[in-house]
């Protein structure tokens, strides 16, 4: 769970959002509130303090599920994507509450210069689904390391990040690496070996 006090960090940049105090108000909203809807995607509250992004319609592989702007912060957060080591970027409006599933169904896509995301469906997504995607793809040495639920037959179990991934799971996912993860992946290789 992220600190109080990290929770507080100044952002680096502040493109989408003028003042910390609407970063404050859009992070104390309740996950299921409407500010957090599309007609693409809806958040719903699972369980206390646990929510998920579930689609709003049927999605075609390849179709952008939402874009949005977030605020840099230079150490993650709960709601952080990684844009570079050491720029991570907070979003809000709904998509940081996809959870990790060990076979999604949606990848990030982001540059490593603009705090901008977007969530693209990587499989066909019926309306009413969990939109998922792999935390690993985004994440080199994840601050809030977690077992997963996901409940799938590869489930990986602890996640904590590409860093800790074998060699095998990381060839499986491929395609769905951020840049920045894959400069990391790459450099970890060749220095180990
Ligand atoms: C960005 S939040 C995702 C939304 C989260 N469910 C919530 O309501 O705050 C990321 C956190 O959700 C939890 N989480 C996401 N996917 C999970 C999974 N497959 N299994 C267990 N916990 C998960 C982990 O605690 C993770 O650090």
């Amino acid at each position: 769970m992220t600190s109080l006090l990290s929770s507080l960090r100044r952002p680096l940049t502040r493109r989408a959002f003028s003042t910390n105090k609407n970063v404050l108000a859009l992070r104390n909203i309740d996950p299921a509130s409407p500010e957090n809807s599309t007609d693409t995607y809806f958040v719903r509250t699972l369980s206390p303090g646990y929510s998920s992004c579930i689609a709003a319609k049927d999605l075609k592989a390849g179709e952008v599920i939402g874009t949005t702007v977030g605020t840099v912060y230079s150490t993650p957060t709960r709601f952080t994507i990684q844009m570079t080591l050491d720029k991570h970027v907070e979003i809000f409006g709904g998509m940081q509450y996809a959870n990790h599933h060990c076979n999604p169904n949606a990848s990030f896509i982001m540059s490593e210069s603009e705090p901008q995301v977007s969530l693209v469906a990587i499989k066909p997504i019926a309306k009413g689904d969990h939109i998922t995607f792999d935390y690993n793809t985004t994440e080199w040495d994840m601050d809030e390391k977690f077992t997963c639920n996901c409940g799938d037959a590869a489930c990986r179990g602890d996640i904590q990040g590409a860093k800790h991934m074998h060699d095998a799971q990381v060839l499986r996912l491929l395609p769905h690496f951020s840049s920045s993860v894959m400069r990391s992946l790459l450099k970890h290789k060749l220095v180990q070996g």
